[in-house]
């Protein structure tokens, strides 16, 4: 029995372009209309044929949906959701796919006071962006947080949890608050960090730009990946995200400034002993099956 009939993807970049391709290949009685705010984007679905329709407004595409997936940068959610209110069905779940959810599902249910809103978070993508770097694939084994208002119809949320079983997710339930603090941590403090030592390297004095290129090493390498994601994404999902991440940005600075100390003053043990806990960490992770590479950072199975 499929949860949904007709579906409806704002955003047609990686994550909207994956979604469709999955349901295409897992749900394919399931009727797709697409819209993107590029019509350059448009075009390219389009020619790829990832959906039955693609419109030129956001209003036409939802006109009939009885799910709405909003796949655009958080910071243009509530934006989006106001342009296509009007044509909204009554009865259409609306939900999407940001990385944070306090802000989206604020945002959302300011504009569409009367709609049935489950916000989700599929934790699966990779660094690439746009129509082409999509893949049927990209949910399996991976988790979906669905982070319901507390007024949300158990119905429309069990409804949604079939919808991304169906692309293979492992579906869990989660506060909003609790989601931000915990993926600003697992997800958002990793891309900081990434961004800033690419940046640091980049800009050193007497290191030319090839040699960074040339010996960048492992560990480097692994962070020039993440730091090649999209730059808007992630704005909006810095600005968005605010509080959790300059919490968790605070936490991180005193951890390395205590280990800037013990490399200071020789304590060799310090270093060792926090080392060996991380590894620790490594090794559990490995041993729950998420050890696979990145792209395939964090799939479960
Ligand atoms: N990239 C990743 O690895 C993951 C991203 N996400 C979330 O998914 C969402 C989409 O990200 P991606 O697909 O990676 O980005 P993307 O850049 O590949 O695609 C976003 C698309 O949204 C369109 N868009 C932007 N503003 C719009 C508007 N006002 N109306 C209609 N279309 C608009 C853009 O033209 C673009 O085609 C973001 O909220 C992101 O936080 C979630 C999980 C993983
Ligand atoms: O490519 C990677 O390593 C990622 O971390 C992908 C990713 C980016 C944003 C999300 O909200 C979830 C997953």
């Amino acid at each position: 029995m499929l949860p949904f009939a007709r579906l409806t993807i704002i955003g047609l970049g990686l994550i909207g372009s994956s979604v469709a391709r999955g349901v295409r290949a897992q749900m394919p009685a399931v009727r797709i209309t697409g819209h993107d705010a590029d019509p350059a984007v448009r075009k390219r679905a389009v020619a790829l044929g990832i959906c039955d329709d693609v419109t030129d407004t956001s209003g036409a595409a939802v006109l009939d949906a009885d799910l709405v997936i909003l796949c655009v940068p958080v910071g243009a959610m509530g934006a989006v959701a106001a342009e296509f209110a009007a044509d909204l069905p009554a009865d259409a779940i609306v939900s999407d796919v940001g990385s944070c959810k306090q802000s989206v599902a604020e945002a959302l249910s300011a504009v569409l006071p009367d709609a049935i809103i489950i916000p989700a978070h599929p934790v699966a993508g990779t660094e690439k962006s746009g129509p082409d770097a999509g893949f049927s694939t990209l949910f399996k084994g991976r988790w979906c947080i669905l982070t319901p208002p507390e007024n949300a119809p158990e119905v429309a949320i069990e409804r949604l949890r079939i919808f991304w079983q169906q692309l293979g997710a492992d579906v869990e339930l989660m506060d909003a608050r609790h989601h931000d603090m915990v993926l600003a941590v697992t997800s958002h403090l990793p891309h900081l960090i990434a961004y800033t030592i690419v940046g640091t390297a980049d800009d050193l004095e007497g290191v030319t730009q090839s040699e960074v290129i040339k010996y960048s090493a492992g560990g480097f390498r692994d962070f020039t990946r993440i730091a090649a994601s999209d730059p808007v994404m992630w704005r909006d999902v810095f600005l968005s995200n605010k509080d959790a991440v300059l919490e968790m940005l605070q936490r991180f600075s005193e951890d390395l400034s205590a280990l800037q100390r013990a490399i200071r003053y020789g304590k060799g043990d310090e270093l060792e002993s926090l080392f060996a806990r991380t590894r620790n960490i490594r090794r559990s992770i490995v041993e729950q099956g998420q050890d696979d590479d990145a792209p395939d950072f964090g799939r479960k199975h």
